[in-house]
């Protein structure tokens, strides 16, 4: 069994709610990340509103919704396309979409952040949030570096308070780890973990240590492909279908690092360098550094370690 979340002792501090079932979510973010919870909460029966900061934003992510249920159902409902547009309308019917956090917090019972990685710019979203969310919503944050307790202090829940860290693409992985800082309450935790499993996907429980648990090990072992590279020790094709081939990998570190966005992984190594600056895990990459200086951040701007144009 994966995770043993009775096993684990927390603080307690007084909770306004008892494992709280989630029905209606609120999803802050609209990109990647958050347009991907959106569709899996969606498809699952759940109430979503999707808030992002335009509204040409917020069509775009409806739009990739539109086009990754495609995909769901090409292989869903092979033989019934009528059966598969249905589906689609009925999951799309459940999103709702908003440029205003203050009314899509209202009779929510989770607000899950997937903004920018910026602990900043969290903390100014949740302290706000805090003030106008009801009493009994939880709070989760899907980051992929910045600790949870760090982002909680800027709220007066830190026991309805919790780490829910998705994979990309969303809709394919099935992993979710569930972080509890030393504050969330067991209630909180717990019904992190119910939504995961309702969510179809496989909870695993994780400490509020520097990248949890797949991050961890991921990041050193990306970093340590690209030094691998930079010695001259292999091509970058040739490390990326060893890795493939060698360990089964779904995709090389170079076509998974220009699929996540390099700027992503600098930034996280950047971040845990100046924490732990002695660590030579997180010894910087020139040719990284390089890379995204040059704005070649990956798939999403046409170049990264390979060209997509
Ligand atoms: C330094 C590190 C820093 C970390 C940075 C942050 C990282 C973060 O915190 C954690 C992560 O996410 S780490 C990142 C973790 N992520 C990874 O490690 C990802 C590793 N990669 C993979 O697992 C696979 O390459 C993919 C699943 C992406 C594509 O699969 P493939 O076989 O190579 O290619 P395919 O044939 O095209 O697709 C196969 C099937 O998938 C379907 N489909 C795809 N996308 C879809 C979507 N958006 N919607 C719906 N469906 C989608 C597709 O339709 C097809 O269906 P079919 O019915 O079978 O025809
Ligand atoms: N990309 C990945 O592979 C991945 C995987 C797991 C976790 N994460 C984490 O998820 C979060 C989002 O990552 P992403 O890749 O989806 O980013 P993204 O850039 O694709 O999307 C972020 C979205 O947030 C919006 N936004 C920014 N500030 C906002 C605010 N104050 N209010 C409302 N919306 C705001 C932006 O307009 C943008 O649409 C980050 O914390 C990231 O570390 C990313």
């Amino acid at each position: 069994m994966a995770f043993f979340a009775h096993q684990i002792r927390r603080g307690f501090s007084s909770s306004a709610v008892r494992n709280v079932v989630i029905k209606q979510v609120t999803i802050i973010g609209g990109g990647q990340m958050g347009a991907g919870i959106a569709q899996v909460a969606a498809s699952t029966g759940h109430s979503v509103t999707l808030v992002d900061t335009s509204d040409d934003i917020l069509k775009k992510s409806i739009k990739t919704i539109e086009g990754s249920l495609k995909r769901v159902v090409k292989k869903k409902f092979a033989d019934k396309p009528e059966a598969g547009e249905e589906f689609i309308q009925k999951v799309l019917k459940n999103v709702s979409t908003s440029t205003d956090v203050g009314s899509a917090v209202q009779g929510s019972d989770l607000v899950l952040e997937a903004i920018v990685e910026n602990l900043k710019i969290k903390q100014d979203l949740f302290s706000r949030l805090d003030k106008l969310a009801p009493a009994h919503t939880i709070f989760a944050s899907n980051t992929s570096s910045l600790p949870i307790s760090d982002i909680s202090s800027a709220t007066n829940r830190l026991d309805r308070f919790g780490g829910l860290h998705f994979f990309n693409p969303v809709p394919m992985m099935k992993l979710v780890e569930v972080i509890g800082t030393s504050t969330t309450s067991q209630e909180t935790f717990d019904s992190l973990l119910n939504f995961s499993k309702v969510l179809g996907k496989t909870p695993v429980s994780c400490k509020d240590t520097p990248g949890f648990i797949v991050n961890r090990l991921f990041v050193p072992y990306l970093y340590e492909a690209i030094r691998l590279y930079e010695r001259g020790h292999g091509s970058k094709e040739d490390i990326d279908i060893a890795m493939k081939l060698g360990v089964g990998y779904p995709m090389g570190p170079f076509e998974l690092s220009d699929y996540i966005g390099l700027d992503t992984i600098k930034f996280i190594m950047d971040g845990w360098r100046e924490m732990d600056p002695d660590n030579t895990l997180f010894a910087p990459s020139e040719l990284m550094d390089k890379l995204v200086a040059e704005g070649k951040l990956g798939k999403k701007t046409g170049e990264g370690f390979y060209k997509y144009k």
